[in-house]
């Protein structure tokens, strides 16, 4: 078969028709087969006996084949081409069928059509002729790109295809390369805009791939303009400290030299983003008065007066004394005693941004100091994407749950949790995935317990613990009144004319159905009184009144008090 001048084909070939894109001479394509004739063909030729190599095949495009092997064979294109089978693979999911791997060697012109069954044999002339291929490398490294093109354009690639003469074929190649070389610029062009690039560019061609277009706007500083440009410009902008700003610059000059497909182009820029988003000396102004904050503490809070006057107590001193530090509050006591909406409204009446962190359950040091950049999918820990997402340097943290804290074999969180709550080394910060320091000393620490035994005592320490009792019968059924009914109605759309309960229904629900210090269940009993009323308003039942019996109609049995 194979001659010195070149590669001769036998004159009598078998046909393998597809309609799933066009084998040229010199390219390689991974083929489908599926239907009985072509499969007959692949088991009769290909996998028995001679080598694949030597088994060459006659591949006709743009030619359906038919789906029973008794169906008559349609009208062949008449040009072809010669292939070289370099891989079969056979599959029984979802359907038998072998993927075949084809390397082009010649075109051919298929004279007559020999027999239909069990395969298409037909008898052909060769077209041109190919120069022995070296290394299946080399063709794919070639002639990948055109066929890729083939793929697009099936019918362009079929005009190559047909195009025997070499002139001919120069003609029908060299509009789509000059094409596919336009479209590798503009794709260029979109992927990196200049910097100083801010007009609207909109490219209406779509010659090169049909069917899609491009529109782009391009304002300065847009996501996708030139990324480090517009990167350390904000860097610049970000007003942070000397060691920092050190940092990043020595961060931004490697992501310039680097190329965007290495990973470690990602890992810096994610790490730079962050480092610009960071509130290094954005900070809220403080509107402290403490008449202000005593009416909306009592507005807020019944009860827990104790409470109250310490914190009042405290944020006196912060007016007083704007840069004191420390102490962190602590505020211990069962659940729902109110512990978190006081942190709330502490950071109300000082008008800054709210943060709560949960503490429960973390068990690794890098939850609260983040990891170190060497680690893949690293990040920074609570305390900084806390900042990150309140957007100033003087939130109010409230740290949840402090007494849940565990330990592992990943570190102690309580540990890094000393750095972050010593008044004395807090305002260098050092964050494991920033690796510069943060000043944490604008931050108002405020933390909350259900027990002390379980705080480690280095942590203790360094709080002021306030307990917080739970409530008594009347408080409960004060808080009720004030606070949790009409905050129930208000979340259940209902106005206070359509649910009234009274003190004593009220009163029955505490003793008969919820045995807490706090009020949590007894919130969420009145919440479903609530939706019980809801559900007659909606069915046209308006004005409802609920009696004492229909608190005990919507709820439990009175001898199983918790399961309301
Ligand atoms: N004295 C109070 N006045 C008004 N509402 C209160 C009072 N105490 C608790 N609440 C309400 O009870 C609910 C539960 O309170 P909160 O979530 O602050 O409890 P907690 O003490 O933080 O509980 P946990 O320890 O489980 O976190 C909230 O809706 C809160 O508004």
């Amino acid at each position: 078969m194979s001659s010195s001048g070149g590669i001769q084909i036998p004159g009598r070939l078998p046909l393998l028709l597809t309609q799933e894109g066009v084998l040229l001479p010199g390219s390689t394509m991974r083929l489908s087969v599926d239907t009985p004739r072509n499969m007959q063909l692949v088991r009769s030729r290909l996998l028995r006996g001679t080598s694949l190599k030597s088994t060459i095949i006659g591949v006709i495009p743009n030619t359906r084949d038919p789906e029973h092997e008794a169906d008559e064979l349609p009208t062949l294109h008449s040009i072809g081409t010669a292939g070289l089978a370099v891989q079969v693979v056979g599959s029984n999911w979802p359907k038998p069928h072998y993927t075949l791997l084809i390397t082009g060697v010649c075109r051919f012109r298929v004279s007559s059509l020999l027999k239909q069954r069990p395969f298409a044999l037909a008898e052909v002339e060769q077209l041109d002729k190919l120069e022995e291929l070296t290394s299946t490398e080399e063709v794919t490294a070639e002639d990948g790109e055109l066929q890729e093109l083939s793929q697009r354009f099936y019918q362009a690639a079929l005009q190559v295809l047909d195009a025997v003469s070499l002139e001919e074929r120069f003609k029908k190649t060299l509009p789509l390369l000059t094409r596919q070389i336009e479209g590798l610029k503009l794709l260029q062009k979109t992927r990196s805009p200049r910097p100083d690039d801010e007009k609207r560019v909109t490219f209406s061609s779509c010659a090169v791939f049909p069917g899609r277009q491009f529109s782009l706007d391009e304002e300065g500083e847009d996501e996708d303009g030139d990324d480090t440009a517009a990167l350390e410009r904000k860097v610049h902008r970000a007003n942070m400290p000397e060691a920092a700003l050190k940092v990043c610059v020595k961060e931004l000059k490697r992501l310039k030299k680097m190329p965007q497909s290495m990973p470690e182009y990602a890992l810096t820029r994610n790490y730079l983003d962050l480092m610009v988003e960071l509130p290094w000396s954005k900070s809220t102004k403080d509107c402290l008065d403490i008449q202000a904050a005593r009416i909306l503490l009592d507005n807020d809070h019944y009860a827990m007066d104790k409470l109250k006057r310490r914190v009042l107590e405290y944020l006196a001193v912060r007016q007083l004394k704007a840069s004191l530090k420390g102490p962190i509050l602590c505020f211990v006591g069962p659940p729902g005693v109110g512990k978190t909406s006081v942190g709330r409204s502490i950071a109300r009446t000082l008008g800054r941004e709210f943060h709560r962190i949960a503490l429960g359950g973390v068990c690794d040091q890098s939850d609260i100091r983040g990891h170190r950049r060497t680690y893949v999918g690293s990040m920074p820990g609570r305390i900084i994407n806390g900042l990150k997402t309140v957007g100033v340097n003087n939130p109010v943290f409230l740290l949840d749950e402090v007494d849940k804290l565990g330990k592992s074999l990943q570190g102690d969180p309580a540990a890094a949790l000393l750095e972050v709550l010593d008044p004395e080394q807090n305002h260098s910060f050092t964050d494991h995935y920033l690796n510069v320091a943060f000043d944490l000393s604008q931050v108002l620490f405020i933390a909350t317990a259900n027990t002390t035994a379980t705080i480690p005592p280095a942590l203790l320490d360094r709080m002021e613990v306030l307990q917080v009792p739970g409530y008594t019968q009347e408080e409960k059924v004060e808080i009720a009144h004030r606070h949790l009914i009409p905050n129930q109605l208000e979340q259940h759309g209902l106005t206070p004319q359509q649910l009234q309960i009274p003190q004593d229904s009220t009163q029955e629900v505490i003793t008969r159905y919820t045995r807490e210090a706090g009020v949590r269940s007894l919130e969420r009993k009145i919440g479903a009184i609530c939706r019980a009323v809801a559900v007659k308003v909606a069915e046209g039942q308006k004005e409802e009144e609920v009696k004492r019996d229909d608190a005990r109609q919507h709820g439990p049995a009175p001898s199983s008090p918790h399961c309301l």
